[in-house]
């Protein structure tokens, strides 16, 4: 039997904060390449995640599918821009929005609707600003020409009967192609999700060799890591305000051979990251009394990276004041790990040249 041909496409995922779209990424993916947490604005990057998905043969419940590479971006969420970092954020939404073959529009399924019917509401009704918000991420679709498909998720946490009047107040607000019920988290609807997104890929041969996950090379991915502890074990304004910089990253040497009777001992990666915050109050509560918190942030990052990298870990942890750095727009530009690889590749053909 003739096998079908291959499509290949770029899928970006947009949503507002929190409404799960990174999760999705890593389920779909099947590895973490996006940090999660339960904190709006996680995201600050694009990431791309890769994505084979095997041709599978028709049944007579379903029709045949064709051999794909998803190529799925996901974005910061989508909020109004207050600070530098802010534009930056909703520049890296704009940026995946272009030339896309797919649009997944994410909306969190536990976010109560707004009731205009209820009458006025003041600037401090979640509702409205709720409302405001999704209007917000909705106009952004106006100039997509790809076709959109709404993804209604965390359907694990809503009645079912919840779910056609949320289905029918989205559907109101721009041409869906399609709309897909999902729980990412439990990975319910994942199977459907993607038949959907395959079928919108034109025919073409894969962007990324087969065996690629993302673009995001381990550096960077480790300084994600490490912010999401950040994210995890510090509240208020610290995780907002923390930006983490790998400054030195050795690989292994040579393992010496162990000694008779001797467990072998995995290589060791050495790393060391500078944290920068914005106050010396928010460097004071990162550090902790006595050290502690930044001790449970090391050990944290360090038992993830070990399983990332598949070595052992050495890291060790700065914490650096950079006053108000989400307003530099210098600064913010540094921390886009595309422009760091860039300066680490100058860097390299410089020593080279010696
Ligand atoms: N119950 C449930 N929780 C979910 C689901 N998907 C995501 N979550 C949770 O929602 C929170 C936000 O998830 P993220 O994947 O970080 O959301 P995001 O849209 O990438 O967030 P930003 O980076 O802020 O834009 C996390 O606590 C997730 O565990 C789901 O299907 N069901």
């Amino acid at each position: 039997m003739a096998s079908l041909p291959f499509r290949s496409g770029f899928v970006s995922i947009i949503g507002r904060p929190n409404a799960g779209k990174s999760t999705l990424l890593n389920a779909l993916v099947g590895e973490k390449v996006a940090i999660v947490t339960h904190k709006a604005q996680t995201t600050r990057n694009r990431i791309l995640g890769v994505l084979e998905v095997p041709e599978r043969p028709k049944l007579r419940s379903r029709p045949a599918q064709p051999p794909a590479q998803v190529v799925l971006v996901d974005t910061p969420g989508v909020h109004k821009p207050s600070t530098q970092l802010d534009k930056r954020m909703m520049q890296e939404v704009h940026d995946a929005l272009e030339s896309r073959d797919a649009v997944l529009f994410l909306v969190d399924a536990t976010h109560r609707l707004h009731d205009p019917a209820a009458g006025r509401v003041d600037k401090d009704d979640r509702k409205a600003l709720s409302a405001e918000e999704d209007a917000f991420a909705l106009s952004l679709l106006r100039n997509v020409d790809a076709p959109v498909i709404l993804v209604l998720n965390k359907v694990d946490l809503i009645e079912r009967e919840k779910l056609l009047p949320l289905i029918q107040h989205w559907s109101t607000k721009h041409n869906f192609a399609q709309v897909m019920l999902i729980s990412a988290k439990k990975r319910d609807g994942l199977e459907e999700l993607l038949s959907a997104i395959v079928a919108l890929l034109p025919e073409s041969d894969r962007y990324f060799p087969a065996d690629q996950l993302t673009d995001q090379p381990e550096r960077f991915l480790a300084a994600e890591l490490i912010r999401e502890k950040i994210l995890l074990y510090t509240g208020e304004e610290v995780p907002y305000a923390s930006a983490v910089v790998i400054e030195r990253w050795e690989e292994p040497g040579p393992v010496k051979k162990p000694k008779k009777g001797e467990e072998p001992k995995l290589p060791l990666t050495k790393i060391a990251a500078a944290i920068f915050v914005e106050r010396s109050g928010q460097k004071a509560i990162l550090i902790g009394k006595g050290g502690t918190m930044l001790k449970q942030i090391g050990t944290a990052a360090r038992k993830e990276l070990e399983g990332l990298l598949g070595t052992r870990v050495f890291l060790e942890l700065f914490v650096k004041v950079r006053e108000d750095w989400r307003s530099s727009r210098g600064f913010v530009e540094e921390l886009d790990w595309r422009r760091q690889l860039e300066a680490l590749g100058e860097q390299q053909a410089k020593r080279d040249d010696e």
